[in-house]
């Protein structure tokens, strides 16, 4: 299991888009029509799955909300981070 990290290695590794809030990293993904977020979400849910670590989705009109936070270790890992990096990655 991934060891929580420091609040000083998550502000150095957190992604430029992205907030910590609590135990939580988010970003909120905006898109030019519902079904743009659609299909992110979809391709989210997939690298996702690959990862076998999975995201809080929320998809409403023109945005995409994801949050990530590491439930076995109750906080933030590096497996948040690199999984975040993976969504940039897929976001145009
Ligand atoms: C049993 C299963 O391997 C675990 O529940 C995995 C699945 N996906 C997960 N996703 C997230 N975000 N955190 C976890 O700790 C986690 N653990």
């Amino acid at each position: 299991m991934a060891d929580l990290l420091s609040d000083d290695e998550i502000d150095v590794q957190l992604p430029e888009e992205w907030d910590r809030e609590g135990e939580e990293i988010v970003r909120t993904y905006q898109f030019d029509s519902y079904l743009d977020g659609v299909g992110f979400a979809a391709g989210a849910g997939g690298v996702a799955e690959d990862a076998w670590h999975h995201p809080e989705i929320t998809l409403t009109y023109g945005e995409v909300e994801v949050r990530l936070t590491t439930h076995d270790a109750g906080g933030i890992t590096a497996n948040d981070i690199e999984l975040a990096e993976r969504f940039d990655d897929i976001y145009e």
